[in-house]
């Protein structure tokens, strides 16, 4: 069954960011009645605001300021979306650092602020407030969930973690009462200021910090946010999807543990 993004509501957790941003624009260019971008960058926030509202009706697009690591905060962002457009249909928990010096923060954003958005979502809002038969949630992991990227270990958890959540959820035994379905992206490297990675990696064993990300194939966030549009579309619930090197998104298929022939 295709979920049709056509007239629904969203809401983007670092919907001011390189990524989210592009989500944004992407859903305003595909018939989203209204997105809430749930940032905790106000000045950012209201700046992506003011330039949509160039391109888009204004009516359509709300700023909240939003700290995805404090549940209250997080569960204001879905009120005023309820408030303002009457239902919430998508949540892109995509908000994500790279902070390895400060893993605890790390930690807190991209997982803690992820489960809050699960819990709020599955529990009520998607749940109790959609408009139309099924709700979807995109979360964003990275190619660095299931390839782990050296100096940046806390990070590389944190997007596994996401993945185990993403399946998770997409059981039946949620589904079947929630109907939302859950899928998550792993981009590959972005073009947006995150990859910026000066001062946040872990110094390796030999006190290297001085890898780059030359000779990584970059992407644009635009190309990106076209793929997820597709996948909030046409994927399966509790599908993973890689999209890396401005390529067509692909699924990323988990082994059947029982399938295994090594023995030790
Ligand atoms: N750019 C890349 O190469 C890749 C990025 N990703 C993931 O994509 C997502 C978006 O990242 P980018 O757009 O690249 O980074 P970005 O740094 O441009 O945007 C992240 C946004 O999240 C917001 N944010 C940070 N902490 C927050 C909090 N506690 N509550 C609410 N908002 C908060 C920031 O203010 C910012 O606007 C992240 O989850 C990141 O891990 C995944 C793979 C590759
Ligand atoms: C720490 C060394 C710098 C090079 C890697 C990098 O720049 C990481 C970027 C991360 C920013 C957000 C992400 O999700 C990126 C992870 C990229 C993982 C790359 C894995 C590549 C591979 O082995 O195929």
């Amino acid at each position: 069954m295709s979920f049709q993004i056509n007239g629904k509501v969203a809401l983007v957790t670092g919907g001011a960011g390189g990524i989210g941003r592009c989500i944004v624009e992407a859903l305003l260019e595909n018939g989203i009645k209204g997105v809430v971008i749930a940032d905790i960058n106000e000045e950012q926030g209201t700046k992506v605001v003011s330039e949509l509202s160039q391109k888009f009706n204004p009516t359509q697009i709300l700023y909240q300021k939003t700290d995805v690591t404090v549940v209250e905060s997080f569960e204001d962002a879905f009120k005023a979306a309820i408030q303002q457009f009457q239902h919430i249909d998508i949540l892109f928990n995509n908000a994500g650092i790279v902070n390895e010096n400060e893993w605890e923060k790390c930690v807190q954003v991209n997982l803690i602020g992820v489960i809050n958005g699960m819990i709020l979502a599955t529990e009520k809002y998607l749940k109790d407030q959609k408009l139309g038969e099924e709700a979807v949630i995109v979360n964003t992991s990275s190619i660095a969930s299931v390839t782990p990227e050296l100096l940046i270990p806390t990070y590389n958890a944190t997007k596994s973690a996401i993945n185990a959540i993403t399946r998770t959820y997409a059981e039946s035994y949620y589904y079947n009462s929630t109907k939302i379905k859950v899928v998550a992206i792993c981009p590959g490297v972005t073009e947006t200021s995150i990859v910026n990675l000066a001062g946040v990696v872990r110094p390796g064993p030999d006190d290297s910090a001085e890898r780059t990300l030359d000779g990584y194939p970059l992407q644009s966030p635009k190309f990106l946010a076209d793929q997820v549009m597709k996948v909030v579309e046409k994927a399966p619930t509790g599908t993973i999807w890689i999209i890396e090197d401005t390529k067509p998104a692909y699924q990323y298929i988990y082994n059947d543990r029982k399938m295994s022939q090594y023995k030790v």
